[in-house]
């Protein structure tokens, strides 16, 4: 715009121009030396500002994007998996009320559902379980460690998680990378995950890489009072190595219970 109408006036003040003299030409070179200026400065301008800007914005948020929607993905497939009643099989009835039920889904191949009443409230549990995830190992033995790798939002983070040699001792011991994703609302929490592959990240010597498929745990208020949730775990696991399926088959859900008993024992701790 500024350009043209320069131009314009030009056109229009050249006869003037011409017929000038003195003090009239030398003020009107400074006006023109301005204006030459003020498009200097808009383009610098245009530079550093506005375009810098969004790039890394996009990059960030795309990124982030990408494991924000993994996450929900791998959720809304684990609690659409857990939502089909039909055909589970009863593996093990513990004496405190825990059930442990398996099914072979397509796709998926066995998974198992545990299914507990704790005595604690949502936030509690979100508290433990994601909020300071970090921490677990301190509560649970199966646990290594667990590091939070990256952030993407309130809700959802990128885990590399390292099970105790003892933990499973059948299986051995593992680690994975995932993201996890979870869901509040108020009277129900959700918590999902799912294996990802990152190149900064590669499985490393001397580990065997696992892969959560996607799976959840779905914990709901039983009582305000009383603060009893239920807690209905779907863990769907490659254990990946070189093992008998029935040593698998046997080695997940003894896992299961085992996270179960320390997470009472934790909750006791209050
Ligand atoms: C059987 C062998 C191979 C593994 C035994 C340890 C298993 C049971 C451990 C290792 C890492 C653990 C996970 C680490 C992190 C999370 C995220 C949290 O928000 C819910 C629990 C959850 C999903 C844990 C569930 C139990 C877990 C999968």
């Amino acid at each position: 715009m500024l350009p043209a109408v320069v131009k314009l006036c030009c056109g229009i003040s050249y006869p003037h121009l011409r017929s000038m003299s003195g003090l009239q030409r030398t003020a009107v070179a400074v006006i023109s030396k301005e204006i030459t200026q003020m498009k200097h400065w808009a383009q610098i301008k245009h530079h550093i500002g506005k375009p810098a800007e969004p790039k890394t914005e996009v990059a960030v948020s795309e990124d982030q994007l990408f494991y924000i929607q993994h996450g929900k993905e791998a959720l809304r497939k684990a609690v659409s998996m857990l939502e089909d009643g039909e055909g589970w099989k009863l593996e093990i009835q513990e004496n405190n009320g825990d059930v442990i039920c398996s099914k072979v889904i397509p796709g998926a191949g066995k998974v198992f559902r545990l299914e507990a009443v704790l005595e604690a409230s949502l936030d509690d549990l979100y508290d433990l379980l994601f909020v300071r995830v970090e921490n677990m190992h301190e509560w649970n033995p199966s646990i290594q460690r667990v590091k939070v790798l990256k952030r993407a939002g309130p809700e959802t983070i990128v885990t590399h998680e390292v099970s105790a040699e003892t933990a499973g001792n059948l299986i051995g011991q593992r680690d994975f990378l995932s993201v996890r994703h979870s869901c509040k609302e108020k009277s129900c929490l959700y918590l999902g995950g799912a294996a990802i592959q990152l190149e900064s990240f590669p499985p490393q010597a001397g580990f065997v890489r696992a892969e959560d498929g996607p799976t959840c745990i779905v914990i709901k208020a039983l009582d305000e009072d009383t603060r009893k949730s239920s807690f209905t775990w779907l863990l769907n696991m490659d254990v990946k190595g070189w093992l008998p399926k029935s040593i698998v088959n046997q080695g997940l859900p003894r896992a299961q219970l085992d996270f179960t008993r320390h997470l009472r024992k934790r909750l006791s701790l209050r």
